[in-house]
């Protein structure tokens, strides 16, 4: 029987995700300890309420209500209670004694992630975080490890699972946006407060961790262009998946120019149509999916559960592996990499292609004077489809509607030819504008 050292764990919030790692660490000690080359002692969970009901059941002595004590004698600190404060101050509470920390919450690292990463790098201490994006789905590792020879061109992921299990039932079942999401908040994918889900800002901090990893520089949350699925009609799912795309909230993170043609990167999270032979277009329900495209590897994809607790815990337990492996050989944790400082470019350098519905009035020389409009905004078309006019209820004068299909623009440029067509006489309104995304 090998006699393992004990690494110290503090888990702090026992809910969905902290419950499962605790029974877990508790389960399966001996094979964890194998793994690490360290025993993983659990001293102790902080929690808000000890008399709380819980899921799984825990030995209640481990529970305490004093997190900053338990902190103190941590050489490793879980943190799976979510939101600012107080787990910023825990989390740094933590790495200022040098204790590592393990943590799944994406919106502090989003907001906070720079001034955690200093304080870690400060005491050679480091920031795991696997869990944070896409749930158990490896992603983190394998960006900052396996691909950290490689340039990343682009990233293109489902990182938010309600959205796209919303998506997806309006999609495969008609169902509405508001009883699609009440299932999933039923089924315990969405966050507290789930506009954080459906308005895109767990999508857009998760963008933001994704990019600064995948371009060695640091990307602001401020910078990541963010639009939800509250706009999503029923109309446009039916006719996206008529056209041959499913309609999927995507994060992408990608290198661009600049005007002047200097490198950059650009984050953004918005509804996009993806064409169904798409690998991203077969993620159904909650689940996620981070395609990556790297220069040498080629395409990657990375597929799997972004949510729920028990899948979860399955990144918290690889970190505190990896992280009690750390205390073991000693040295300083390996810290965040933003030495290329790249610009991070606002969403009027994005291109890409767009799908725009119009609603137009059905008379001779109405496709000539939209051709025309996209024409003087550098906006070229690839596909235009046509439906039968409608003549209006009080015999005014017939309607139609126009799909056009654009080739690659460039987002500034974009929105100049939607104003325009907005404002022109012969469209009553422009309906949808979609970007096209992987075709
Ligand atoms: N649930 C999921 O599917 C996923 C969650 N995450 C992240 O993991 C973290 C935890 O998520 P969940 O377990 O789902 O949340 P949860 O809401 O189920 O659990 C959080 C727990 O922390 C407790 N808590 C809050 N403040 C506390 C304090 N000051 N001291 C002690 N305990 C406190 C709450 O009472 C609750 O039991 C969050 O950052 C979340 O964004 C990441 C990926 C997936
Ligand atoms: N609410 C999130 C949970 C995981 O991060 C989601 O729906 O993906
Ligand atoms: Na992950």
């Amino acid at each position: 029987m090998i006699e393992y050292r004990n690494v110290r764990v503090a888990l702090l919030g026992a809910g969905s995700v902290g419950s499962q790692v605790a029974r877990l660490l508790l389960e399966q000690s001996d094979e964890l300890a194998g793994r690490a080359g360290a025993g993983l002692e659990l001293t102790g969970i902080a929690v808000r309420d000890l008399d709380a009901e819980r899921d799984v059941d825990l030995p209640r002595d481990l529970f305490t209500t004093d997190a900053e004590s338990l902190i103190l004698g941590a050489d490793i600190v879980v943190e799976l209670i979510g939101g600012i404060e107080p787990a910023r101050s825990y989390v740094l509470q933590a790495l200022g004694s040098g204790a590592d920390v393990v943590t799944g919450n994406k919106a502090l690292l989003a907001s906070h992630g720079p001034e955690l990463f200093a304080a870690a790098e400060q005491v050679g201490a480091q920031v795991f975080y696997e869990a944070a994006v896409a749930g158990a789905i490896p992603i983190i590792r394998p960006l900052r490890e396996s691909l950290a020879g490689d340039r990343i061109k682009r990233i293109m992921g489902i990182v938010n699972g309600t959205t796209n299990f919303i998506l997806d039932r309006m999609d495969s079942l008609g169902e509405s946006l508001e009883d699609a999401l009440a299932q999933a908040t039923a089924l315990g994918y969405a966050e507290a407060d789930p506009t954080a889900d459906i308005e895109g800002y767990d999508a857009a901090q998760k963008a933001t961790i994704l990019a600064s990893l995948a371009f060695h520089t640091t990307v602001p949350l401020m910078s990541v262009h963010r639009e939800g699925i509250t706009g999503v009609t029923h109309e446009q799912v039916v006719a996206a998946r008529k056209a041959g795309y499913v309609v999927k909230l995507l994060a992408i993170c990608e290198s661009l120019v600049d005007d002047d043609g200097a490198p950059g990167v650009s984050a953004r999270v918005h509804p996009a149509l993806v064409p169904l032979g798409h690998p991203l277009a077969a993620v159904h329900g909650a689940k996620n999916a981070v395609f990556v495209e790297a220069e040498a590897a080629g395409d990657l994809m990375f597929y799997g559960a972004g949510a729920g607790g028990v899948e979860t815990a399955s990144a918290v337990l690889g970190d505190l592996v990896s992280a009690a492996r750390r205390h073991v050989i000693g040295g300083p944790g390996l810290a965040e990499s933003n030495h290329a400082n790249l610009h991070v470019l606002p969403m009027g350098n994005v291109v890409t292609s767009y799908q725009i519905t119009l609603d137009v009035a059905d008379q001779p020389g109405v496709l000539a004077t939209v051709a025309s409009l996209l024409a003087q905004h550098e906006v070229s078309v690839e596909t235009v489809e046509q439906t039968s006019g409608v003549i209006s209820s009080d015999g005014g004068v017939a309607t139609a509607t126009l799909i056009i299909g654009t080739h690659r623009a460039r987002e500034s440029d974009l929105a100049a030819t939607v104003a325009a067509l907005t404002n022109a006489t012969v469209v009553n309104s422009v309906t949808s504008v979609l970007r096209v995304e992987g075709a």
